[in-house]
């Protein structure tokens, strides 16, 4: 068990604080109060208007190149049958994504969204390309976590500090998170189970299409894997002994992200696992976070829950890649125009409402 949190991680945590200040929030609410609409008639745009401007720092909040970051590794895990495709495809899907055809390719491509691959254990080589960090932490993935545990403590931070580094290295004030390591959704599972305290098969979804027998299988597994790491419930052994080296970066990527005041757009299940752990380590990071779709995956409905957060779509997806951060994307982008571009009613010389509203 991690008696403490060993610096520079302690340190980074320390300095983490919560976005905004109250006279910022109120400026906010105000401006948007005074928008020529009928006050609140923006619905969930305007708090995600005031939320942006908190993290911010300013009235008129500007998205600046956005990038997503997304983190892929292999699952030692993924030999015991979790997944419904094999580890090849983690890098098959790499070289997809490198040359422009994966969907994440075309999402990012369509709302001028930064792309960077961060390899952080795929099993097999990558050809060096612009688009491309190589930060290999473990050159063939993390351990069976049937067997032991996924990441040496060692090794874990070692992953959370790629994550950090890849955001240091990042333009812009605004990261989305993206993922891809086939076996990770049994990651995430294991790590919402056990850090929420919840039967595994609730956390368990089919992930690239476990049904029926196989997604029975799957929890089989897992259960085992909880009980072989049944006494391990510190935040960070939890995401060193059932989590991932793409987890663990994300990890990482969010508390950085977080420390430098930027925006951080969630995906679906298992990058908000990431998110969930981060939160355990350092709960003022919730602030900087936008939750960017509900996931078809079974189990991220309650991982929501238990971060309290409510998603700004549900399109039934259920891939990661960083799909519905990217797809969610122009919504922030209205909710920044809003602030900046829309008239006040006495600015446009509307008259405001006859009632109190
Ligand atoms: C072709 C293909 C493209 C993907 N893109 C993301 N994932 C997603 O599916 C995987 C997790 O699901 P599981 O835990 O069932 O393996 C991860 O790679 C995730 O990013 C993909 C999966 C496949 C097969
Ligand atoms: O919601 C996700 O993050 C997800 C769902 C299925 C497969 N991979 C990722």
């Amino acid at each position: 068990m991690t008696a403490s949190i060993p610096s520079p991680l302690a340190d980074v945590l320390a300095r983490i604080v919560a976005p905004g200040t109250p006279a910022l929030a109120d400026a906010l609410q105000h401006l948007l109060d005074h928008k020529t609409k009928p006050v609140g008639s923006l619905g969930r745009l305007e708090p995600l208007a005031r939320q942006i401007g908190g993290i911010l720092g300013t009235t008129e909040p500007r998205l600046e190149a956005p990038q997503m970051l997304l983190f892929a590794a292999d699952h030692g895990l993924a030999r015991q049958g979790v997944s419904a495709y094999g580890q090849e495809v983690s890098w098959q899907m790499a070289q997809n994504i490198l040359h422009g055809g994966a969907a994440i390719s075309v999402l990012t491509r369509q709302h001028g969204i930064g792309l960077t691959l961060i390899d952080c254990g795929i099993a097999q080589p990558l050809p060096a390309h612009p688009q491309l960090r190589s930060a290999k932490v473990l050159p063939d993935g993390s351990a069976d976590a049937s067997e032991q545990p996924a990441m040496t403590l060692p090794q874990c931070l070692q992953a959370i500090e790629v994550g950090r580094e890849a955001v240091r290295h990042a333009p812009g004030n605004a990261i989305l998170l993206g993922e891809l390591g086939i076996g990770n959704t049994s990651a995430a599972a294991l790590l919402l189970a056990r850090l929420e305290n919840l039967p595994i098969e609730d956390c368990t979804g089919a992930g690239t299409g476990m049904h029926g027998a196989a997604w029975e299988h799957k929890v089989a597994v897992l259960r085992q894997v909880l009980h072989t790491h049944a006494a391990v419930t510190e935040p960070l052994d939890v995401l060193a002994a059932l989590g991932g080296l793409e987890l663990a970066a994300m990890v990482g990527a969010v508390l950085q992200a977080a420390l430098e005041q930027r925006v951080i757009v969630v995906d679906g299940f298992v990058t908000s696992a990431a998110v969930l752990v981060a939160a355990r380590l350092q709960a003022q990071v919730l602030g900087y976070c936008v939750f960017s779709h509900l996931s078809h995956e079974q189990g991220h409905r309650l991982m929501l829950q238990a971060l309290q957060a409510s998603p700004l779509l549900q399109m039934d997806l259920r891939l990661g890649e960083g799909s519905g951060a990217a797809l969610a994307w122009p919504l922030l982008e209205s909710a920044c125009r809003i602030l900046c571009e829309m008239a006040s009613f006495a600015s446009a010389g509307v008259s405001t409402a006859r009632t109190a509203v």
